[in-house]
């Protein structure tokens, strides 16, 4: 990505959870918008899914590369027509961000091939949880664009306490593996009015880039 424009230095928020403030410049973040808005309206789609339980998500959420529902991922979309390959346009963001994370991608790393895009109105959210549902053990990155949201950072054992509390804004990037892996993490709220007016995103905007790995 471009220099960032309003970039802070990485804050490590547990052993293995980095957050990296304004990593991703105005242009880099008004060019993935665009993308993610093609990517939603195409034929990958979006959709608010059904929990085992019977909820529905707040959260609309768009598959490329393996379609996620819970809780597992899927070569097909529902119609069963095939998912959308992994996108061009991010194919150099997970080695760019595991740089900024310290922990650089190498040639046996199996491939980042997954990529949610989730979109969060202004009364979306999303509970505690496990990313879990991977194979591989590759960190999970995730770009935030639009909209500020609470993102709550918890614990590997339980959905409570301790966790941490973290603002994250348009451009920022989060990066959790290593012992913080499989730690829950959710989003309470987000801040709804407060995405940077040139980006033109009313809402939020999270893109998270994972590696199916073999089972
Ligand atoms: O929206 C976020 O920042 C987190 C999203 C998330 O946890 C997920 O997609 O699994
Ligand atoms: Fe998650």
């Amino acid at each position: 990505m471009d220099e960032p424009l309003f970039g802070a230095p990485p804050v490590t928020v547990a052993p293995g959870a980095v957050h990296v403030p304004g990593w991703l410049g105005a242009d880099a973040q008004r060019t993935l918008l665009e993308h993610c808005r093609a990517w939603a309206s195409g034929p990958a789609g979006t959709r608010h899914h059904t929990m085992p339980r019977g909820g529905r998500m707040s959260v609309s959420m768009t598959s490329l590369g393996w379609f996620w529902k819970p809780y597992s991922y899927s070569g097909l979309l529902p119609d069963g027509t095939p998912v959308q390959p992994f996108p061009e346009p991010l194919a150099e963001l997970p080695r760019r961000a595991l740089d900024a994370y310290g922990r650089p991608l190498t040639e046996d790393d199996p491939p980042y091939d997954i990529a949610l895009v989730n979109f969060y109105d202004a009364d979306a959210h999303m509970g505690m949880h496990q990313d879990k549902d991977e194979h591989a053990d590759m960190p999970v990155v995730s770009l935030s664009l639009g909209d500020t949201c609470l993102f709550r950072f918890g614990n590997t054992e339980t959905r409570t306490r301790p966790y941490t509390d973290v603002e994250l804004r348009s451009g920022d990037l989060f990066v959790f593996g290593g012992p913080s892996r499989l730690s829950y993490h959710g989003v309470p709220r987000t801040r709804p009015g407060t995405a940077p007016a040139w980006l033109g995103l009313r809402g939020r905007l999270n893109i998270t880039l994972r590696a199916l790995g073999r089972p």
